[in-house]
């Protein structure tokens, strides 16, 4: 364990006895009985460590053992084996209205979940006003939580968590439901609790909110820690196995084993280049070249601009813009061309290159090219900030005269 850890979990194993006796159980809590013999194991072997200041996301497809590796730390399932040690409080949101009395009001909730997670009475006292503020409930904090909509749930559930001030914070997948604005200020908040030292464990499906919240990610697979690192990279390692593909491809093209089609040439402003250096408003032109090794049809050939973080910004595909790729013989040849104006600010950016079915980018995927395209933007003359390079006017006039166009 490192001292300096907030979280620290080792060896972590969990398996669940559904048909299980109840001499069974209690033979294997006895000792005398191997807990893996008969049940099913959703955890095997999870060690990592959160430092303080740490955003930690969990990502992996469904039933990989997320949520049970979550209910392992807040305390509401045991393991197995192995150990969890957190050197302070941990307030989570684990599943929207779990935990809270559906007949009591969201205030009567406030006072329960706060006791539950250890927040001392004079401490909430103080502080349920900023709560009922922050959830922005208004006269609803009145109300029965059961007749709550989804996003009122998340309101006054976050509001909570982040008013408990525990140093660790859990949020599984809840933030999906609320307004973008609502959302965005949760980010702020979570963004406040790293900067005084705080940790989170995030989950979520949403690869963009781990991109842009977590500095490292871990990627769970059948219960096993499979990859860990940066998120962007974790992220497309996850969408790797989702898409059935071994690693991802950064460098050159490739085509998946057995497609019925391949890339045969990637020219980025009519060079074999993977690395480009522009202008802000330079023009890009992207040129890929298709072969059909089997007839073939609904295919799509996309493109998605990220940001250095990973976050997509701009995807397009010939799906998108009404076009069919379509091979009705081996040989045939097409070449799918993208001209973009780099209307953005100076800065580094990827470009991802996918071909797969036009209806479902999991399916048929002839090739992924993850960031396989490097791009920086270079802006001498400055005069904005961001990662866009809109069209504008800006000015200054007399009060009462608008600027004529
Ligand atoms: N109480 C339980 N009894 C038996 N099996 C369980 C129980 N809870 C979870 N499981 C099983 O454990 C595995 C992991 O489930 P878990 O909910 O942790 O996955 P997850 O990664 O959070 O999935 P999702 O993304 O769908 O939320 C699944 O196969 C699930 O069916």
């Amino acid at each position: 364990m490192r001292s300096d850890a907030l979280l620290s979990v080792r060896g972590l194993s969990k398996s669940f006895h559904t048909h299980e006796s109840r001499w069974r159980a209690v033979a294997r809590l006895l000792g005398v009985a191997n807990g893996s013999e008969q049940g099913k194991q959703v955890l095997r072997d999870i060690t990592f460590d959160l430092l303080p200041g740490q955003a930690l996301a969990i990502v992996g497809r469904n039933g990989s053992g997320k949520s049970t590796l979550l209910k392992l730390i807040t305390g509401s399932l045991l393991p197995d084996s192995g150990s969890i040690s957190c050197c302070g409080r941990i307030s989570a949101i684990l599943e929207l209205g779990a935990g809270f009395d559906l007949h009591a009001t969201g205030r009567q909730n406030m006072a329960m979940q706060a006791a539950l997670w250890g927040v001392p009475a004079d401490v909430l006292a103080a502080q349920a006003q900023a709560i009922i503020d922050y959830s922005e409930l208004g006269p609803a904090i009145d109300e029965a939580v059961r007749t709550y909509s989804s996003g009122m749930l998340l309101r006054l559930a976050f509001a909570i968590a982040i008013h408990a001030q525990a140093e660790l914070l859990i949020v599984d997948e809840a933030l999906a439901v609320g307004d973008a604005r609502f959302q965005q200020k949760c980010m702020a908040s979570i963004r406040a609790h790293l900067a005084r030292g705080g940790g989170l464990l995030f989950v979520s499906h949403d690869l963009n909110s781990v991109k842009t919240l977590c500095d490292h990610a871990i990627l769970l697979d059948g219960g096993v820690i499979v990859q860990q690192g940066h998120p962007a990279s974790v992220c497309d390692a996850y969408l790797s196995r989702l898409l059935g593909q071994q690693a991802p491809t950064s460098g050159p093209t490739s085509a998946a084993p057995g497609a019925q089609a391949s890339i045969t040439r990637l020219l980025v402003n009519g060079q074999p280049q993977r690395d480009v250096a522009l202008k802000s408003g330079d023009w890009l032109e992207i040129a890929m070249e298709l072969h059909a090794h089997a007839p073939v049809d609904n295919l799509a050939a996309g493109f998605m601009l990220h940001d250095a973080r990973g976050q997509d910004l701009f995807g397009v595909n010939t799906q998108l813009s009404g076009q069919t790729i379509r091979f009705t013989q081996p040989g045939q040849q097409c070449c799918v061309t993208l001209r973009m104006q780099a209307l953005l600010g100076p800065g580094h950016y990827t470009i991802t290159v996918a071909v797969h079915d036009a209806d479902d980018y999991t399916r048929n995927v002839i090739f992924w090219g993850f960031g396989a395209i490097a791009l920086e933007i270079l802006d001498p003359q400055g005069g904005s900030v961001g990662h866009c390079k809109l069209p504008h006017q800006l000015s200054v006039t007399p009060a009462g005269h608008p600027p004529s166009d």
